[in-house]
Formats: structure tokens, C-alpha cells, sequence
């Protein structure tokens, strides 16, 4: 591993992050931000289905139960769809700052293999912002939420706009979710706050 690679490390004069006041209370569930998302979209009938809830600080927790569509080698979970399961957990902060962010760089460690049927306890947390830049560290653990750490991951995220979505989605799903109330809501509740 790189000791010189620090893009998912905050420089020394980021600011700490800070939870919005109207983020989701510990415990309460994040929600998903799109209902066919392959992480936490309860309509994606092999996506992850993670239900991410809000922790005390800038963080969420969350679990994810290894089905067999999600097998790499046999009985095992995929090294890339625990990478998502990652980047899920991490996205999922975007409800604790309140701020619409996407992955610009994800590094990941695969510290011991993932069992089918086995439950991933994860849990995420914001370690500094920069300007638009977001930096975010998350594990997942096998056993429990003190489990043995399998799998972790640093984040840099970087802040967007909802025309973000709307300009490079598929126009098909876009006007989809245009008329969605719920997506809508969610967005200008997002976008009114600086
Ligand atoms: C309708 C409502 C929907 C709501 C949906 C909620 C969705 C939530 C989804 C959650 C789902 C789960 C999560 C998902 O799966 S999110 C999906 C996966 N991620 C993506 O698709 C992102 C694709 N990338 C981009 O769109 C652009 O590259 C972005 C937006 C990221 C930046 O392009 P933009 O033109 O805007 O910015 P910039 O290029 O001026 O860069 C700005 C600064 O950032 C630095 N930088 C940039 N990239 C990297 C990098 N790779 N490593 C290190 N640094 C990087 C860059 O050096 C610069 O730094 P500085 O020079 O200022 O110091």
C-alpha cells in the first residue's frame, strides 16, 4: 500500500464536519434516495439493500446480509460488491451533512473473506471536509458490530449539485423520478441549505 497516496486523506487545514441539525436522530433509519439504487433501493431485486441509520455524530451505521447472487468465488462474497456495500454506507453520510455528494475516489482493504449468508456490519464517518471535497473512512465487520474488521475503506466524495443527476442520467429514469413527490422533496430540502 502507498504511504505517499494521501487523495483520501484531508490536508491539514480541512475543517472538521459537522452534523446538520436536521439530519436524520441517532437510530432513526436514513431512508433510501432511490428506489432501484443497487445499494439501498428496495425495488433492485439483487441490489444490497441497506438501510443505513443515523449514529450520534457525523456517521451511520448499517448491515448487509451476503446473499448467493452476491458470490465472487464459491460461497464468497464479490471483492466488488462489498466495495459497494462500502460506498453504499459512505453515500449515506450525504443525509447526516445534509449535502449532495459522489464518490471521486474509493480505497479499499479486503482484510478477511465474506462468507455467504454472512452478516456485514458497517458503519461510516465523515473525518473532515475541504470546500467540496468530503473525506469519509468505513469498515465492515464480520460477527457483530465489534467483530473482526473485513473489509474497510477511505473516501474522498466530492459535493454536487442535483443537476449533477439530472444532466448525465439517462433521461428515461430522470423524468421518472422528476415526478416522483418524494424524490423532489428530498432534493429541494437538500438543496435550500448551503
Ligand atoms: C434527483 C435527486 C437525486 C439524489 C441522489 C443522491 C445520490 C447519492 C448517491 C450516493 C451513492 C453512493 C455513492 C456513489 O456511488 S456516487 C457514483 C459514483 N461516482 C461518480 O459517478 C462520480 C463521477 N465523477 C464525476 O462526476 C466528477 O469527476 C466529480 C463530480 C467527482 C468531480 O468533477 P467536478 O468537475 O465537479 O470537480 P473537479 O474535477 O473540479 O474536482 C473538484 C476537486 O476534487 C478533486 N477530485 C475530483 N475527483 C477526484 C478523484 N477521483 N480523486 C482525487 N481528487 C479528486 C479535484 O482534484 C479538485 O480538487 P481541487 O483542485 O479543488 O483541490
Amino acid at each position: 500500500m502507498s504511504a505517499t497516496n494521501t487523495a483520501v486523506q484531508p490536508p491539514a487545514d480541512a475543517a472538521a464536519p459537522v452534523r446538520h441539525p436536521e439530519a436524520p436522530a441517532p437510530g432513526e433509519p436514513v431512508g433510501s434516495h432511490y428506489a432501484n439504487c443497487f445499494g439501498c433501493g428496495p425495488d433492485q431485486p439483487h441490489g444490497l439493500h441497506l438501510a443505513a441509520r443515523a449514529g450520534e455524530g457525523v456517521d451511520i451505521t448499517a448491515e448487509f446480509t451476503v446473499r448467493p447472487e452476491h458470490q465472487g468465488a464459491p460461497g464468497l462474497a464479490h471483492g466488488g460488491v462489498l466495495a459497494t456495500a462500502l460506498d453504499e454506507a459512505l453515500g449515506a453520510l450525504n443525509w447526516i451533512l445534509r449535502v449532495i455528494s459522489v464518490t471521486g475516489r474509493l480505497e479499499t482493504d479486503y482484510l478477511r473473506p465474506v462468507p455467504v449468508g454472512s452478516v456485514l456490519h458497517l458503519s461510516a464517518r465523515v473525518t473532515a471536509r475541504a470546500g467540496r471535497k468530503i473525506y469519509a473512512t468505513a469498515e465492515g465487520r464480520l460477527d457483530g458490530p465489534d467483530g473482526p474488521v473485513a473489509v474497510r475503506a477511505d473516501a474522498l466524495f466530492i459535493e454536487v449539485k442535483v443537476d449533477h443527476f439530472i444532466e448525465n442520467g439517462r433521461q428515461e429514469e430522470i423524468q421518472a423520478v422528476m415526478h416522483d413527490p418524494d424524490v423532489r422533496r428530498q432534493a429541494r430540502a437538500f438543496e435550500v441549505n448551503p
